[in-house]
């Protein structure tokens, strides 16, 4: 579903003419199957957002192969990238980054509306996706109407509602209070069970790490030991 073979990412610090070359990302290596959860854990500033940015395409390695969904999207262009990720890819981030403009509903709609779907098509799925994650009692709500929960699962309703099979999680549950946490958490366990999805999380939180099917540590560079969970 994923797989990373020697992916290898360089920063360019500092000034021009005194530019410091800083190697974030060092011989990474990653495999993750279908349905798998894997949780990426790791000191601040080891690399864990730029390897998921790099899955993401939004950054490109300097070495390596990237090949997701049985697709080679290392050497994609920008926007060829943007079309992959559209049906192929979901994200969800910590501060949520939903339109502060647009409903829950409207939200959750927009990626469809981009892929160009139909209006009476957009409401059954938008509707279908709000019940499945909960969400029927807020949908004309504007995210400063929502709780963090909330407005985390609006966050998960949009990043399913084109129906990708792998989804890309920045710290999740980072700005949750730890009740709300847990759901989360059951929400995303619920969905990678019935909708067989593939999950890459990344997260400070041992309790998010210790919940996913594997787990990896970023460590100067590179990604080390997979502890297996009870999951
Ligand atoms: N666009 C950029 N330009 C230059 N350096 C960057 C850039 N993005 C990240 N870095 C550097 O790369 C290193 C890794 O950053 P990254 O954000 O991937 O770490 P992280 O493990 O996700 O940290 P955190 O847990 O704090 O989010 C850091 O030293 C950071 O300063």
């Amino acid at each position: 579903m994923i797989t990373l073979t020697n992916i290898c990412h360089t920063f360019s610090i500092g000034k021009k003419g005194q530019e410091r070359q800083v190697p974030v990302l060092k011989d990474v290596n990653l495999q993750v199957e279908s349905g798998e959860i894997v949780a990426i854990v790791g000191k601040s500033g080891s690399g864990k957002s730029t390897l998921l940015n790099t899955i993401a395409g939004f950054l490109k390695p300097d070495e390596g192969k990237i090949v997701l969904n049985h697709k080679d999207t290392t050497h994609l262009s920008e926007a060829e990238h943007a079309k992959f990720r559209l049906k192929n890819v979901g994200f969800i981030f910590q501060n949520f980054q939903l339109m502060p403009g647009l409903t829950a509903f409207e939200n959750i709609e927009l990626p469809l509306k981009i892929q160009g779907m139909g209006k009476n098509a957009r409401f059954q799925t938008v509707r279908k996706i709000m019940e499945r994650v909960g969400l029927n009692e807020v949908l004309d709500h504007y995210p400063n109407e929502l709780s963090g929960g909330q407005q985390q699962r609006v966050c998960i309703a949009r990043a399913l509602v084109t129906n990708p099979s792998i989804i890309l999680a920045d710290e999740p549950t980072g700005s949750l209070d730890s009740e709300t946490e847990k759901e989360i958490l059951e929400l995303i366990q619920s969905l990678n069970q019935s909708l067989d999805l593939t999950f890459v999380i990344i997260t400070h939180d041992e309790e998010v790490a210790n919940s996913a099917h594997k787990k990896y540590r970023m460590h100067d560079g590179q990604l080390q030991e997979a502890i297996y969970s009870a999951v």
